[in-house]
């Protein structure tokens, strides 16, 4: 007879076999999710209904969409099925109707806390088509899944595709606007005593905006690739500057990287960092890098913030050179080199 320990274990394997039986689901139907996102903000979803000021009937929203309802009924069912926005009950004088939710808010095409153009990037045909070349990646018989795909590196790729470029450059400057002011509030006082600041690999410029805005006393040079820096907005207290970090960095009292060394491999690493010590006083310079970090060894982590950790990995992994990421604020204060 089954004792009662053998009985526990042999309900608890049932209990995951069933629950496998599901979750294995979620694979022939994950790219479903990103796919509806994508369309819920290329139609203007949440837009339109922020523009309305309060939550829409169907109809409306089929009209103000110029879509017709029944296929838009189905992409409102899957959307409230996953929490992007609410569905709210018919009252006795009209439908139901469709809410927003602090989620839904995310994909509003602009504005402070919108993640609209980083979506629109990853989704892209550009940026999913190398993911088809992860298991080669992963044996090493191609290069870099991008290269494989596309011919070139991504950032020769953006020299060539302005609009592509202009994709990478929205992209991550919406995601600066939510991280930059939190690394500034929680880190201010890495800032004080700079004078001058470069922001190597600084994109359209948005992080040092944040910056010299928040710490009135930075001046600052955003520097990236020509391409970049030609379309980049100009303030006050902060000049654009174009050139390779490989060759040179502009001379400055601190440097900062935010989202750079996580595309490189090591080795491209060294060289970049040995350019910033050569960019910095002997004595007080800092290099202030911002990159998302993956502890292994941290059990109490967030499960949610170690997922999107692995993510970026994998889309360092695929697109770039290896490489670790980062996700904390770190600063270097310089040393003398000893030539290594
Ligand atoms: C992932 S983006 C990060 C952008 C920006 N730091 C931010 O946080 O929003 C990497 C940036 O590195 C720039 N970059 C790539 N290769 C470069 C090079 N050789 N010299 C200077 N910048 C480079 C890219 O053009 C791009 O803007």
């Amino acid at each position: 007879m089954e004792d009662k320990q053998s009985r526990e274990l042999r309900l608890e394997q049932e209990e995951e076999e069933e629950h496998a039986k599901v979750d294995v689901l979620k694979y022939v139907f994950g790219f479903v999710e990103i796919a509806v996102v994508k369309c819920a903000i290329e139609l203007g979803i949440a837009d339109t209904i922020e523009s309305h000021g309060s939550p829409m009937t169907l109809l409306e929203l089929s009209s103000a969409l110029s879509c017709d309802p029944s296929p838009l009924y189905r992409i409102m069912r899957v959307l409230v099925h996953l929490k992007i926005f609410k569905e709210k009950p018919a009252t006795q004088l009209g439908p139901k109707v469709f809410a927003q939710t602090p989620l839904s808010k995310w994909l509003l095409k602009s504005g402070q806390n919108s993640m609209a153009a980083l979506i629109l990037l990853e989704s892209s045909p550009v940026m999913l088509a190398p993911w088809h070349g992860l298991t080669a990646r992963i044996q090493g018989i191609s290069n870099p899944a991008f290269e494989a795909v596309h011919g070139e590196d991504v950032w020769s790729y953006a020299a060539a595709n302005p609009d592509h470029s202009k994709l990478i450059n929205k992209a991550m400057a919406c995601d600066a606007r939510v991280t930059v002011p939190a690394v500034i509030e929680s880190c201010l006082e890495v800032f004080k005593g700079i004078e001058t600041i470069a922001d190597v690999g600084g994109g359209d410029g948005t992080t040092l905006r944040l910056l010299v805005e928040a710490c009135p006393w930075i001046q600052g040079i955003n520097f990236d690739l020509p391409h970049v820096v030609s379309v980049a907005r100009e303030c006050d207290r902060m000049k654009n500057v174009g050139g390779d970090m490989f060759d040179s960095v502009p001379k400055a009292d601190a440097v900062i990287m935010r989202w750079v060394l996580h595309d490189w491999g090591d080795d491209e690493c060294i060289r970049i960092l040995k350019k910033c010590r050569e960019a910095i006083p002997e004595d007080k310079g800092k290099v202030i890098i911002v990159e998302a970090v993956i502890d292994e060894k941290d059990e109490k982590e967030d499960i949610k913030l170690t997922n999107v950790r692995l993510m970026l990995d994998m889309t360092s992994n695929v697109f770039l050179s290896i490489s670790l990421s980062f996700n904390v604020l770190t600063t270097y204060e310089t040393e003398p080199m000893d030539g290594s």
